[in-house]
This record gives C-alpha cells, structure tokens and sequence, in this order.
C-alpha cells in the first residue's frame, strides 16, 4: 500500500486565485488595495528568498505590497519605531515582521508592537488569547493552511485523534487549538515526550513540527493516518548539492499513511496563501465590511 500525497501547492495556488478574485470588490467598494508589508531586518538570504517570493504572491492577488529592508545593524527600538509607523499608516493591513529576528532584539517585544487588527502573522499575544478562548481573530497562517488541507481530505475531523508534534507558539500551540475547535482529541508531543513512537502510533492524524530532519519514520504512524509535515530542512545531498526535506521520512512514511504532504511542494506554499488570505481578510475587518465567503 502507498498512501496519496496531499498536494498543498495546487491547494495553495487555488486559494491564491479565490483571494485573487475577491480583491476587486474590496478596491471597488474602498477605492484602494489590500496591504500588506513586510519587514525584514539583516542578510540571510534564505530570509530574503521568502520574503521576495511573498511579495511577487501579494502583488499577483492583485493587493499593494510594501517591502522594509533594514541593515542587522537595527536596533529594536528603530525597528518598533517602524512598526509603529506601519501601523498608523492606513494603506496597510497586514504587517508581517520576517522571524528570526538578530540577535539582540527581542522578537515578542517587537511582535506585541504590531497593530493586533494588522497582525497577519497571528502572533501577537491578543490573537493567540482569541484563537485559545474561541474568539473571532488573525490566526497564524502555518497551522490554519495545514488544517484546510486536513479539512479538504477528510472533511468532518469530529472525534479524531490528532498528535501535533512540537509546540512553538507559531506551529504546535496554534495547531493544537484548531484541531481542538474541530472537536479532535489532541495531543501536543515533544522533545521530552516519554515513548514519541507509541505516542504518534495513536494519531488518525499527524502534525509534524519539530525542526528534526526525517525524524518520523514509517513504523511510527498508524496504518491510514493522516500526514502534515510542517518541516523545512536544508540538508547535504548528493555531491556538494543540498535537498529540502521535512520532519518526516517521506518514503518510509508514504507506505503506511493514508495521505501525506510532500516538502517542498506541501505546506510550504500553504503558508503564503494563508498570508494573502489573511491580509484581505483583515483588510476586509479594518474596513468593516464582510470577508468574502469561502476563505
Ligand atoms: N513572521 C514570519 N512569518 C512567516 O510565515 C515566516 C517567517 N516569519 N520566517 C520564515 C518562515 C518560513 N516561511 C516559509 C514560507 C513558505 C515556504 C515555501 O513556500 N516553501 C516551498 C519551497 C521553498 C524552497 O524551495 O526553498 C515549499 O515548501 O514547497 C517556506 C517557508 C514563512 N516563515
């Protein structure tokens, strides 16, 4: 047996053209874009990859992108200034603040500076306190694309056992709320779990988003269970070339699960379009006007 894989970048691309089509009536009603800008502090060129990759996304959904490179130089205080300045500027709607962040400036300090109605990201405090009470609010893009996949493969997820493994404030915890709000039985697992193993073994579905290269292998899972692989690593291939793999051993995993996302081409492309989605949605609630249906 080998299981379906989960294919997150047509998924993404036909979120991106529904938000896409949804951006004229905003501009019709508002006589202005959707915005969204993005500030990235330093030179790591991976950074700068996806935040280049993000602005080419928001400028083909047809929404006003606003880029901010600033030198590793930067001093928290000049970037919370700067985000005080995106806030108060109503071209923009969303504000994302590219993570990590150099060392030396505190990221919760600069992510509790955003706007919470501009928070695309849903990282502030006051979206993940709404997201865990059950309140209307931004949620992170990561988890909110990975359970619109599980949704679209599996429908009703009502009474499912769900073991996300990680809990980062960015993937685990949020991921653990939704699936929650779905009516899953959720487990959070991590480094310190006793028996990881026996523990996923359990889940009908899994959220892998640990940072561990391939860590969970085929006889982990369950027979039928459903993957999300949140991972993203670099690491050596053949010769001198590098390969981006996941948490999970994609060809060891693919024998025994029912679906499966495939990194690159799974999650990654989720996360941008959860982002455009996000941006005109709180577009949408800063205008006060109704988000389009459907998104
Ligand atoms: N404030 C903030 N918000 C973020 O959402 C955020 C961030 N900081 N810092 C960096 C990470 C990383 N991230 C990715 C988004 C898309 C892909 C993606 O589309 N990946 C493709 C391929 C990537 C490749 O080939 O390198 C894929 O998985 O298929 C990857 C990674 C968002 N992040």
């Amino acid at each position: 047996m080998s299981g379906d894989i989960i294919d997150g970048k047509a998924f993404a691309e036909r979120l991106r053209q529904r938000v896409a089509e949804a951006v004229p009536q905003f501009v019709e009603t508002e006589a202005r874009a959707p915005g969204l800008a993005v500030v990235i502090v330093g030179e790591d060129p991976a950074s700068h990859v996806y935040v280049r990759s993000k602005g080419k996304a928001t400028v083909a959904a047809g929404m006003a992108s606003f880029e901010h490179r600033l030198p590793d130089t930067t001093s928290q205080e000049e970037l919370i200034a700067l985000v005080e300045q995106l806030n108060l500027d109503d071209a923009v709607d969303g504000i994302l603040v590219q993570l990590p962040l150099p060392a030396g400036i505190d990221d919760k300090a600069v992510i509790e500076a955003i706007d919470p109605a501009k928070d695309v990201d849903g990282f502030h405090v006051a979206n993940a306190g709404r997201l865990a009470v059950g309140e209307e609010g931004l949620v992170p893009c990561t988890p909110l694309g990975c359970l619109m996949l599980l949704k679209d493969r599996l429908g009703d997820l009502s009474g499912l056992e769900a073991v996300v493994v990680g809990r980062s404030n960015i993937v685990g915890k949020p991921m653990a709320q939704l699936l929650l709000q779905q009516n899953c039985t959720v487990t959070i697992a991590h480094s310190r779990t006793r028996d990881l193993p026996g523990v996923v073994r359990r889940a009908d579905i899994v959220v892998a988003a640990v940072g561990r290269p391939e860590m969970i292998r085929g006889d982990w899972l369950k027979p039928g269970a459903t993957v999300i692989d949140v991972g993203i690593n670099r690491i050596a291939g053949e010769g001198d070339r590098t390969r981006l793999v996941g948490d999970v051993d994609f060809e060891s995993a693919r024998q025994v699960a029912g679906g499966i996302t495939p990194v690159p081409g799974g999650v990654g492309p989720m996360t941008i379009a959860v982002l455009l989605r996000n941006t005109l949605v709180a577009a949408c609630a800063r205008a006060g006007i109704a988000p389009p249906a459907g998104l």
